[in-house]
This record gives C-alpha cells, sequence and structure tokens, in this order.
C-alpha cells in the first residue's frame, strides 16, 4: 500500500508539473484527479476490515470514478469529449456489479473476478480511445501501460475464478498482479506526459512556421512543407504549379491610408487566396507583399485558369477598413514542373521571373514561365 501511495503522488505530481509547461492542461488536470481518486478507491477495495459496503461495494465505485475521469481526459486529448452521464454509467457498473457478488450472491472471488474483469475492460478502452490517434510513437508508451494493466487484471480475474483466492498459485498471481500495477501506472504517467510534450513541440514548431500577420505560411514553413509536397506529387507522378504573387504598388496603399490598413489589405488578400486553393495546396508569404502557392496536381493550363479567377476576384472585391474602401490589383507568374522540374527553388525562381514580366507588362494580369 505503502508503494501505492508514493507511485499515486509521484505520477500526480509529474502530471501537474507537465501542466505548468504546456498548454494542455485540461486534459492532465482530469489525468492527475483520476490518479488520485483512482488510488483512493484502490486503497479503500484492499481495506481488509471495516464495513463491506465501504471496501467491497463504494471502493470499486471510487475506484471506477477515478478511470471515468482519466478516460475524459484521454478523450479531450483526442478533441472528443466524455459527458459526466457516461462516467455515471461507468461508475453504476461498478458498483452494480460489486453490490451483486456482495449481497446478491456472496462471493469474493467472484466479486475480484468482476471487477478485474470490468477494469481491465476499461483500461483497454483507454488503451483504444489512444490507439486511434495517427501518432503511434507519441501514445505506445501509455497504451502499453493500459494493455498491460488490462492484461494483468484479466489474467488475475480468471485465476481467482479457477483456483479461489487462498491458494498457492493464486497468491502467488495476485503477487505479481501487484508488482505490475504500479509499473503500469508509471508507464501510463510517463506515457501520457509524453504525449502532451509531443503535442506542445508540434504546436510550437507549427508556430514557428507561421506568419503572424496572415497566417500563411512563412519562409522557414515554405522550406519545411513545400519541400514534402514537391517529393509527394513527384513520387505519385502528379504534376505541381507555382504561383507567385505580388501585390501591385503597395507601397501605394501603406503611403495613402497608412501601414495598419496595409496590413489589413495583406489580410485580406490571404483570405482572397485561400478561397481558391485546395486543401492539399500551400500557401506561404514569401517576402512584405509576396505570396507563393504549391499546388498539388495541377497543371500550367489549370493553373494560369486558378491565377486568373484569383486575379479576377482581388481585383472585383475590395477591402473595407478602418471606414475606407480600398481597392487594390496583384500580378501573378505561374510556372509548372512539367517544364521546370521538381526543385522548389528553381520553380520559385521561375515564377518569380514571370511575375515580374506581368509587373513590367502594366501589373493586374497573370503570364506564365
Ligand atoms: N503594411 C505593411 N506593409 C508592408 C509589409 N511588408 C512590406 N510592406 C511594404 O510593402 C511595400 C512594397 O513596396 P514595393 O516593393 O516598392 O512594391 P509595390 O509598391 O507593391 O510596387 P510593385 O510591386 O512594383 O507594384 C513597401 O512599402 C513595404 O514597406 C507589412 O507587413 N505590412
Amino acid at each position: 500500500m505503502l508503494v501505492q501511495i508514493c507511485i499515486t503522488v509521484l505520477t500526480t505530481v509529474l502530471l501537474a508539473m507537465a501542466a505548468l509547461y504546456s498548454e494542455g492542461a485540461n486534459e492532465q488536470r482530469w489525468w492527475a484527479l483520476g490518479n488520485v481518486v483512482s488510488s483512493v478507491g484502490l486503497a479503500m477495495s484492499s481495506l481488509e476490515s471495516g464495513p463491506a459496503v465501504l471496501h467491497a461495494v463504494l471502493g470499486y465505485g471510487v475506484l471506477a470514478l477515478g478511470m471515468g475521469l482519466v478516460l475524459r481526459g484521454l478523450r479531450q486529448f483526442c478533441d472528443a469529449t466524455l459527458g459526466w452521464r457516461w462516467i455515471g454509467a461507468i461508475v453504476a457498473g461498478a458498483l452494480l456489479s460489486a453490490l451483486f457478488f456482495t449481497y446478491v450472491v456472496p462471493s469474493a472471488n467472484w466479486r475480484l473476478s468482476a471487477t478485474g474483469f470490468y477494469f481491465a475492460l476499461m483500461n483497454f478502452l483507454c488503451a483504444a480511445t489512444l490507439a486511434r490517434q495517427a501518432d503511434w510513437r507519441a501514445v505506445s508508451a501509455a497504451v502499453a501501460g493500459f494493455v498491460t494493466l488490462g492484461l494483468a487484471l484479466g489474467v488475475r480475474g480468471v485465476y481467482l475464478l479457477q483456483h479461489g483466492q487462498d491458494e498457492q498459485r493464486a497468491l502467488l498471481v495476485q503477487g505479481v498482479v501487484m508488482l505490475i500495477v504500479p509499473l503500469a501506472q508509471v508507464s501510463i504517467a510517463f506515457g501520457l506526459i509524453l504525449m502532451v510534450m509531443r503535442r506542445y513541440a508540434e504546436r510550437l514548431r507549427n508556430l514557428s512556421w507561421v506568419d503572424s500577420l496572415t497566417g500563411a505560411l512563412n519562409r522557414a514553413g515554405l522550406e519545411a512543407q513545400g519541400r514534402r509536397v514537391a517529393q509527394r506529387t513527384l513520387r505519385a507522378g502528379r504534376s505541381l504549379s507555382v504561383i507567385m504573387l505580388d501585390a501591385d504598388h503597395f507601397k501605394d496603399i501603406n503611403d495613402t491610408w497608412g501601414h495598419p490598413v496595409g496590413d489589413a489589405v495583406l489580410r485580406h488578400l490571404t483570405r482572397q487566396i485561400k478561397a481558391e486553393l485546395r486543401p492539399l495546396d500551400l500557401l506561404a508569404r514569401y517576402g512584405g507583399e509576396e505570396f507563393v502557392m504549391l499546388l498539388d496536381g495541377v497543371n500550367r493550363d489549370d493553373a494560369l485558369r486558378v491565377a486568373e479567377r484569383l486575379r479576377a476576384r482581388v481585383e472585383a472585391e475590395p477591402v473595407e477598413v478602418a471606414g475606407h474602401t480600398v481597392r487594390y490589383t496583384a500580378s501573378m507568374g505561374v510556372v509548372c514542373s512539367d517544364q521546370h522540374g521538381y526543385d522548389m527553388l528553381e520553380l520559385i525562381v521561375a515564377g518569380d521571373a514571370a511575375m515580374y514580366a506581368a509587373k513590367r507588362a502594366g501589373r493586374n494580369r497573370v503570364m506564365a514561365g
């Protein structure tokens, strides 16, 4: 029991400290709380004296409540929810089976087996919730912990049914299970922290790839993701088109209306571009008022059509900002891997040249490179 208390304190402190460093504090709060509640339930159900209702019934209800809270945190981590009604049902299930084998068909063996199977199922449910996550490396330690715990409880349930509580073999199994439970608990706690830290690191990396003004990718994001898109299209034998876009006379907009209005124009332009792109396409802000679009699986003729549609949309839809209606246009250069290959840098250089040709030809137009 002392080991159990130490493990609970250790894992709860770890979870609470991880919550301080990351933004996913909500799910960690449920995990930490569930951890403490489960351990209280475990301690209650291990009592050998006192009223039966306390250790033979309520202890299992408290343990089930703790597991329900952990599951709620796991569902939250997976962007889903677990309502209080479900948690109530989980607690009721544990209470009913404990009540049944305490008062209706009194048998300590059957009660231990039935509740063991019940909590094994709960642990498998936790493992299954996480296993559906795409990032296997992040969740594997926690999944392994839940599966181990579920298997240990299940095996103990089978042995108790077959051999009774007092037989030598059953006692041995009971001892092994008592050793496995805290180890699995530690594995779960470390697994949960690992999951949160990986997600936090991913969030920070994504933030460092995003331009804060427009929400489009920045240069670093373009380099990292653009290469991935180029490789993907090359492998799949699809065309990759690049559109370079530059707002026309943007300096005049800044000089006439001020920089905040210029910023609003850039945000508006980003929304206009995004409206023309598909989910697999990439958009990055390449410089001040210059953007680059990567169109996956689009040949040059189709990319020219997309660019022309976008040009017409930008020309037709002014932005309303600070009581002003600001009209602006954009020039674009379109290139495709069918003519220039899949090297990102070469595509951008060729697209830039086509875009400057469009500027020289009078702006507000699309040129192919
Ligand atoms: N408001 C705002 N302006 C920016 C930002 N980044 C760059 N700029 C401005 O964008 C302007 C770009 O001017 P130029 O390079 O001369 O280009 P242009 O006026 O658009 O002329 P053309 O490209 O030849 O049509 C400069 O005045 C920059 O200060 C930004 O984040 N916000």
